[in-house]
C-alpha cells in the first residue's frame, strides 16, 4: 500500500484541525474525527515565507514559532476532549513494543528514495510514507493554512518546521494502522534533528535506516532530468543547489545520529534501479526483513 497523502491541519476558516482525510493509490477514504469549537484566542498568523539575510531567518525563526504554537494549540485543546489527537502526558511513543515497524529511507535529493521504495512496497507489503508528498498534498489542498508556507520551504529547500511534518505523518500512520498495516516505509524524513527526536518519543522508535549513498553529479543529472516533466518547483537549478546544502548541514547530522546507534544500512546508488534495489533486499534480510 503506498499512502501518498494526507488531509489535515485545518482549513482558512477554522482555526481548529476538524477534518481529516486520506487518499491512497488503493480505494481513497476519508476519516472524520471529532469537531472541536474553539473558545480560545485565534491562532497566530500564518508564518511569513522563507527569507534570506538576517532580518529573514528572524522572520523564519517567529513563523516557525508561530506555527509551532499554532498547531500545538490546535492538538492540545483542553476544552476539547473529543480532539483528534488526545492531549496526552505520553510516557512514551504511540506505538510501542513492536506495535508497528518503521524503517526511514534517507539520502540525497535523487538519490533514488522514491523509486526504490515503490519497488518495495510491491514485494514486501510496505506502507510507503513520502514526508514530500504529504508536504506536496497539504500544500495543495484547498484551504491548507500552510499551503503557502509550505510552497516556499519547498521551493528554497529548506526544511518545513517539523510540526507540520510529524503531524501528517502521524495521521497518516495511524489511519493506515486502523486499517491493519504495520510495516512502514518513511521517505525523505526524518530531515533534521527535531524531527528525528519529536518522531521517535511521540510515534514510534525506528527499525533501522536505509541510507542512499550518491555522488552530487549523478543526483544533480537526476532531477535536472526529472525536472523536465515533473512539475516539481524544486527540480531545477537553483533550488536543487539549495537542497543540496540543506542535506549536507541538516539532514546529514540525522544520519550520524543514526550511525552512532548502529542503525544505519548504507545502500551504494550510482547504480542501476535493479542493482540497488538487489542491495536494499540485501540490506533488508540481513535485518530479518522479508
Ligand atoms: N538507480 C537509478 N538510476 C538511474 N536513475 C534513477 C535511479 N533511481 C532513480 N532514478 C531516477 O532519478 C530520479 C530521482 O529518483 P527518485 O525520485 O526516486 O529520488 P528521490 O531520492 O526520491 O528524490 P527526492 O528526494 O528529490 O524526491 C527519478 O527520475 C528516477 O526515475
Ligand atoms: O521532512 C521533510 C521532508 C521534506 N521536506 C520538504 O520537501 C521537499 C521535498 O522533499 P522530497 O523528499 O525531495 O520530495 C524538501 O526539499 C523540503 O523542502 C521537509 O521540509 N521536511
Amino acid at each position: 500500500m503506498f499512502v501518498r497523502s494526507s488531509r489535515l491541519l485545518g482549513r482558512k476558516s477554522s482555526p481548529q484541525f476538524t477534518r481529516f482525510s486520506t487518499k491512497s493509490r488503493g480505494p481513497s477514504s476519508a476519516i472524520r474525527f471529532n469537531s472541536t469549537k474553539s473558545t480560545s484566542t485565534p491562532p497566530p498568523p500564518p508564518p511569513p515565507p522563507p527569507q534570506t539575510g538576517s532580518k529573514g531567518k528572524i522572520l523564519l525563526a517567529i513563523g516557525a514559532l508561530a506555527i509551532g504554537s499554532t498547531i500545538a494549540a490546535s492538538l492540545y485543546n483542553k476544552d476539547s476532549p473529543k480532539s483528534a489527537v488526545e492531549p496526552v502526558a505520553q510516557k512514551g511513543p504511540a506505538f510501542q513494543d513492536g506495535k508497528i515497524k518503521v524503517i526511514f529511507v534517507l539520502g540525497g535529493p535523487g538519490s533514488g528514495k522514491g523509486t526504490q521504495s515503490a519497488l518495495l512496497v510491491k514485494e514486501h507489503g510496505f506502507v510507503h510514507l513520502s514526508a514530500g508528498d504529504l508536504l506536496r498534498e497539504e500544500q495543495k489542498r484547498e484551504g491548507s493554512k500552510y499551503g503557502e508556507l509550505i510552497a516556499n520551504y519547498i521551493k528554497e529547500g529548506l526544511i518545513v518546521p517539523q510540526e507540520v511534518t510529524v503531524a501528517l505523518l502521524e495521521q497518516a500512520i495511524k489511519e493506515s494502522y486502523a486499517k491493519g498495516s504495520t510495516k512502514f516505509l518513511i521517505d525523505g524524513f526524518p530531515r533534521k534533528m527535531d524531527q528525528a527526536l519529536t518522531f521517535e518519543n511521540q510515534i514510534a522508535k525506528s527499525s533501522f535506516t536505509l541510507f542512499f549513498e550518491c555522488p552530487e553529479q549523478v543526483m544533480l543529472k537526476r532531477l535536472l532530468e526529472r525536472g523536465k516533466t515533473s512539475g516539481r518547483t524544486d527540480d531545477n537549478i537553483e533550488s536543487i543547489t539549495k537542497r543540496f546544502r540543506t542535506f549536507i548541514e541538516t539532514s546529514m547530522p540525522v544520519v550520524n545520529h543514526f550511525e552512532e546507534q548502529g542503525k544505519v544500512i548504507k545502500v551504494q546508488c550510482d547504480q542501476p534501479v535493479d542493482v540497488v534495489y538487489t542491495q536494499v533486499k540485501n540490506a533488508l534480510s540481513e535485518k530479518g526483513v522479508n
